[in-house]
């Protein structure tokens, strides 16, 4: 921590949490939103699709385990900026090469320490998440001018992201041992788990540009088409939904994740809305509506599909069906296509901090491809 610079973290609507420089000293602007998780931090801050947001931690002690060479799900910090109540003083685990917060300098990331994290996860939760800012430095200006900046930056509602952090080119990963298949997997935003846990499946990954059309997708010849998760609004991905219905239109194998799940759902006819605050955390559980069984899930997401828990209805390509349903809140949590091979989940099958109650999706995937040759 840079010793007692002064930080403030400043909602839209007037609130102020003072604290101290946590990383890079400066100024960040965002969409405040916070994470239960006790763990995965690392994977938490890499991951694309916190893109333009401030998270801010739950647990108490974030930092414990440092920052290794491993684990990140991509290759840079996305997060806007971090929050967090009382960062580790010295990192200890056998993997960690340097600590938390010189990773965050090292990447400019602004951050503050030592504020009541959990006062500001409730006011988030009552009131929604909104934007904010943090400002660090010597003379932070007056409240006044911080408030005005944070009412001047962009909504999250309406946010066209996934074009920032998509791949610029094409790449493929290969699969591990015998390849069996190969997966158009559609780049909004993915973490370096995805292509692995297919790979580990005998898939090879063609990863691809989100701009790419129908003729680049079977320019692989996939046996399957995948969309991953990604930042911002869903109701921006036109583009994706279009190449969805033709994918459908062809019955291509499709697995979506998370922003995949909302681009399946618009495909499918369904809308998207802004959720109060999201579902951030390593423990939220969903409902299978076929099987009552329960699996604890990794989320990241603050939109969701249109839909009531089981609900089963018509699209332009057959009968789907709301397969999953958060049971916190009832929230749509997956959909399938019932007269094709296609389905999404809005959680993390991938999810490397675990829990991994998930991961046995891949396989699903597997037996479409192998179904449909
Ligand atoms: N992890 C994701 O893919 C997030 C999807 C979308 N940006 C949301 O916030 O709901």
């Amino acid at each position: 921590m840079s010793d007692h610079i002064p930080a403030a973290l400043v909602l839209e609507d007037g609130r102020i949490f003072r604290g101290e420089a946590y990383g890079k000293v400066g100024r960040t602007l965002g969409e405040v939103v916070f994470n239960t998780g006790m763990t995965g931090y690392q994977e938490t801050l890499t991951d694309p699709s916190y893109h333009r947001q401030i998270v801010v931690q739950t647990a108490p002690q974030i930092g414990n385990t440092g920052w290794n060479d491993e684990d990140d799900e991509s290759k840079r910090i996305w997060v806007a900026g971090y929050a967090v109540r009382d960062p580790a003083r010295i990192p200890s685990n056998w993997r960690s090469r340097r600590s938390l917060v010189e990773e965050l300098a090292r990447q400019d990331i602004v951050g503050i320490a030592g504020i009541d994290t959990r006062t500001l996860t409730r006011h988030v939760r009552e009131l929604g998440a909104m934007r904010g800012g943090i400002f660090s430095g010597p003379e932070l200006g007056s409240d006044d001018e911080m408030v005005a900046a944070v009412k001047a930056s962009a909504e999250m509602v309406g946010a066209s992201l996934a074009g920032d952090v998509t791949t610029a080119e094409p790449y493929v990963v290969p699969a591990i041992g015998e390849k069996r298949f190969t997966v158009a997997a559609l780049d909004l935003g993915i973490k370096s788990n995805t292509p692995r846990m297919m790979a580990e499946r005998g898939i090879e990954v063609h990863v691809l540009p989100l701009a790419s059309t129908l003729d680049e997708v079977l320019s692989v010849k996939p046996d399957g088409l995948f969309l991953s998760n990604g930042p911002g609004d869903p109701a921006t991905t036109d583009q994706q939904v279009e190449l969805t219905r033709q994918a459908l239109d062809r019955k291509l194998p499709l697995f979506g994740i998370c922003f995949g799940n909302q681009i399946l759902g618009r495909a499918l006819g369904r809308g998207t809305y802004k959720l109060r605050y999201g579902h951030r955390g390593i423990n939220i559980p969903v409902i299978d509506a076929e099987t009552g069984q329960v699996a604890i899930t990794a989320q990241n997401h603050g939109f969701a599909v249109e839909g009531e828990p089981g609900e089963r209805f018509d699209t332009d390509f057959g009968r789907a069906m709301v397969s999953h349903h958060c049971a916190n809140d009832g929230a749509v949590e997956g959909l399938r296509l019932l007269d094709g091979p296609a389905f999404s989940v809005q959680y993390h099958p991938e999810a490397a901090a675990g829990p991994h109650d998930a991961a046995p999706l891949f396989d699903k995937f597997v037996d479409l491809m192998t179904e449909a040759r």
